[in-house]
């Protein structure tokens, strides 16, 4: 039996509860609702404009629900800014990647460890002792990512140089340098080739397997999602149309009627 499997008689790690976002007149999420336990990969499908993006958004609190709630360990996160999502263990990718582009990869990491630094301008700027080996330390945990995600060779490499699929993982390793509980994942297979999306599965499985992070992965490229989700939850015009295991919703007869009905297929 799986983490996951075991997670699923717990209470859940995040809870959707009846989530609505509405722009002016258009009801882009309509009470949406369900859970996420610890150690699942759950995948969010659905064809355009079914309401992913704003889920995704939703849950890195870019945008406010109009309705309901987002529970992370039983704590609403809805008053939290999102420059403060990292604190209580959730990370995010972005579709297009947004990193410092004239930093290196080293230094783009860092940044990623701004929510475990609990130093301030003072004492970093007298580099006091406790200070200086909370750097060295950060710096081994920095250098420790980088290494996982096999980033050693460009470590001191501008990321703008650098080709897109590398970039990728580069903005992978910066969300974990925050040692997310959750990490959403906002279409990471977009633009990467066919032997790239394989690479990406597998680490993926790995970052769950051995770092303990459960994942969200909002996602178009059907493949991938089937071949490493636990749980998919499908969407279409802002509601939840079915979930359950990748092979239940994918034999789903309003999901095949939604994607057939679609550009997406
Ligand atoms: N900022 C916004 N203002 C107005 N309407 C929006 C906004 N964002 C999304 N919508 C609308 O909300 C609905 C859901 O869009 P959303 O982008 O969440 O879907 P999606 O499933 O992510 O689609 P795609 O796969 O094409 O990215 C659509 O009708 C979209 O036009």
């Amino acid at each position: 039996m799986t983490q996951a499997q075991l997670a699923q008689g717990q209470d859940p790690l995040l809870a959707v509860r009846d989530v609505s976002v509405v722009f002016g007149g258009i009801v882009a999420l309509n009470g949406v609702s369900f859970d996420m336990h610890q150690g699942q990969i759950l995948g969010l499908i659905g064809p355009n404009g079914a309401g992913k993006t704003t889920l995704f958004n939703c849950l890195s609190r870019l945008y406010q629900p109009s309705a309901g709630d987002i529970l992370m360990e039983g704590r609403s996160i809805l008053t939290r800014p999102p420059h403060r999502i990292a604190e209580i263990g959730i990370g995010r990718t972005f579709q297009n990647v947004a990193l410092f582009a004239n930093l290196s990869v080293l230094d783009n990491v860092r940044v990623g460890t701004h929510s475990r630094t609990n130093s301030d301008i003072i004492s970093d700027s007298l580099k006091l002792p406790w200070v200086r080996r909370g750097e060295a330390a950060l710096n081994k945990h920095v250098h420790d990512i980088v290494s996982y995600l096999d980033l050693d060779d460009v470590a001191h490499v501008t990321v703008s140089g650098l080709p897109f699929g590398t970039q990728k993982r580069v903005e992978l390793a910066r969300a974990l340098a925050a040692d997310p509980k959750i990490l959403l994942l906002d279409e990471p297979a977009g633009g990467l080739n066919h032997e790239e999306v394989h690479v990406l599965g597998d680490l993926i499985r790995r970052i769950r397997d051995e770092r303990n992070v459960t994942i969200l992965l909002v996602e178009h490229h059907m493949g991938l999602v089937m071949s490493i989700a636990d749980h998919v939850v499908a969407l279409n015009f802002g509601r939840k149309l079915a979930e359950g295991t990748p092979a239940k919703v994918q034999s789903d007869p309003d999901v095949i009627k939604a994607y057939l009905g679609s550009k997406d297929q």
